[in-house]
């Protein structure tokens, strides 16, 4: 027999679903507040509980805690208003289930969930959120974090929500953007994505809104924006905080609406396409800091998925070597035990972007040669840790501490030969996959073509600055760049360090 307690303070919805569930032969118990939960807790076993987030005299958060101390196992869906879908979030963070949201339009819905839930073991749901992450390429490896991160995507996945991702650069972002959208109900739609700070604010507009023939010059032909074209799929907004101020109020009226124009015309269109964005800003100060829209950041967040940097779980890196050994099949090749300790004491800024470079870059040295990856085949960067670190702690300290001493120093150019240092790597490393008598994923090369951008970018970038002194805004007039591209340039993937 299966028990079920129903707690609202709403009579209608616990009739209603006393009703409803009795005819499925449950025995249903209900209570309309903290205090009578409490009672029927201490007294009866309950293999499920539906519960309201909010009750007059405690909340959803307060029993569901308690529930599931006293009777870990029972399965708690929590119900909620679309006011306080954010509230049922942190719930299923916290432990609950699932959650649903109330007047219960579809009874089928709702029976299927329950059904679901009962049948369900809570492990089946956790294998099968990870199975699907391996099959997407995410790995999670053995972090108890990330594996919770992962139960949550998938579980929110299913559910018409928008999703904010939080993470450093290279940490997965867009992988997990794919992951939600791969877990959702729009799995065969189109998932379509679009870099905010890479575009200026009109190329973006017409990217996200499509234009009409003729709206500006250049306009040779109608063109549909993303908006448009992930209509029942997921649209993935990366570095949001990039966004311009403009940008932002017409994101804000499409999140709010709906409804979106194309540059150009006044004809309104409806989309449906779900919203991921992501940002290795945390936007909470860029709200504080007046960069960012609160009310926009109410919207994209209603979950909120913060993913951790490498070097927070660091016991992940053998899984993701072997992971990464395999894509790129090379599962012959083994790192060796001091190879494999560089990794792990190493502080891995451009995270797992980062270690993707360093397997595929040993990959391609080893090649001929050996199969063993001893240290020798890692970067230098990684070879000497520990004193790049600090070295490059003490360079930034003292060009932004004493910008007259950093000038003199230009004087002997160190910037020159660093630069000049990481172009003949780069062009060796480049030569040699060329000389490889292995195929190289085409991926590969273009990473290193993005880092080659990146790097070479800053080292213009960090010229105009000594020169400027460490003026933002000079810099970005002489390099005839607007001082947001500058501060995005300035924070874009900047920590290629090889
Ligand atoms: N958990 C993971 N498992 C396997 N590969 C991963 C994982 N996370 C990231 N990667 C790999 O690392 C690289 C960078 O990932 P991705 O582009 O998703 O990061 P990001 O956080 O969106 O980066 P950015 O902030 O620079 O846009 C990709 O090659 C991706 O396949």
């Amino acid at each position: 027999m299966t028990h079920v307690l129903i707690i609202d303070d709403e009579r209608e919805v616990c009739t209603f679903l006393e009703y409803f569930l009795s005819s499925k032969g449950f025995t249903v118990k209900t209570a309309f507040s903290g205090q009578q939960s409490d009672l029927l807790i201490d007294q009866h076993t309950f293999q499920l509980a539906m519960i309201d987030v909010k009750l007059p005299d405690t909340d959803g958060f307060t029993i569901l805690k308690k529930l599931k101390e006293k009777q870990p196992h029972c399965k708690v869906i929590v119900m909620t208003g679309f006011s306080t879908v954010k509230t049922a979030v942190e719930a299923i963070k916290l432990g609950a289930n699932d959650y649903i949201e109330k007047p219960f339009d579809d009874l089928d819905q709702l029976e299927a969930l329950i059904d679901e839930m009962l049948s369900n073991d809570v492990s089946i749901v956790q294998n099968e959120a990870k199975r699907l992450a391996q099959e997407v390429g995410f790995i999670t490896g053995n972090n108890e974090e990330m594996e919770h991160l992962i139960t949550i995507a998938y579980k929110i996945a299913k559910k018409n929500i928008n999703v904010l991702i939080q993470g450093e650069t290279g940490t997965g972002k867009e992988v997990l953007a794919k992951y939600i959208h791969e877990a959702s109900r729009r799995a065969n739609e189109t998932f379509l994505g679009v870099n905010c700070g890479a575009l200026s604010e009109s190329l973006l507009e017409s990217e996200l809104f499509g234009h009409e023939k003729g709206a500006f010059t250049g306009a040779t032909q109608l063109r549909k924006g993303l908006f448009e074209l992930a209509n029942s799929g997921t649209l993935f907004l990366d570095e949001i905080a990039e966004a311009s101020p403009a940008i932002q109020v017409k994101l804000l009226r499409v999140l709010e609406t709906r409804e979106f124009m194309r540059v150009g015309s006044e004809k309104i269109f409806r989309t449906n396409a779900r919203i991921i964005a992501a940002s290795h800003v945390n936007l909470e100060e860029a709200v504080i800091e007046k960069k960012f829209r609160q009310d926009l950041l109410y919207r994209l967040n209603v979950v909120k998925l913060e993913i951790l940097p490498l070097r927070k779980r660091k016991e992940d890196i053998p899984l993701l070597i072997n992971y990464f050994l395999e894509k790129y099949d090379a599962k012959h090749l083994t790192f060796t035990n001091e190879a494999m300790e560089l990794l792990e004491n190493y502080h891995w800024p451009g995270n797992i972007r980062e270690l993707v470079n360093v397997v595929t870059r040993a990959i391609t040295l080893s090649e001929g040669e050996t199969t063993q990856i001893t240290k020798d085949y890692l970067p230098r960067s990684i070879q000497n840790a520990q004193n790049t670190e600090i070295e490059e702690k003490i360079e930034v300290k003292k060009s932004f501490l004493d910008p007259i001493n950093s000038r003199e120093k230009t004087w002997k150019d160190p910037n020159f030969n660093n630069l000049k240092k990481y172009l003949d790597q780069w062009n060796a490393e480049l030569l040699l996959y060329w000389q490889s008598e292995q195929t190289i994923p085409l991926e590969i090369i273009k990473e290193k073509i993005k880092e080659l951008e990146n790097v070479t970018g800053k080292a213009f970038i960090k010229k105009a600055l000594i020169s400027t002194m460490g003026n933002r805004k000079e810099a970005a007039k002489l390099l005839k760049i607007t001082p947001r591209q500058l501060r995005y340039l300035l924070t874009e993937k900047k920590h290629y360090t090889q």
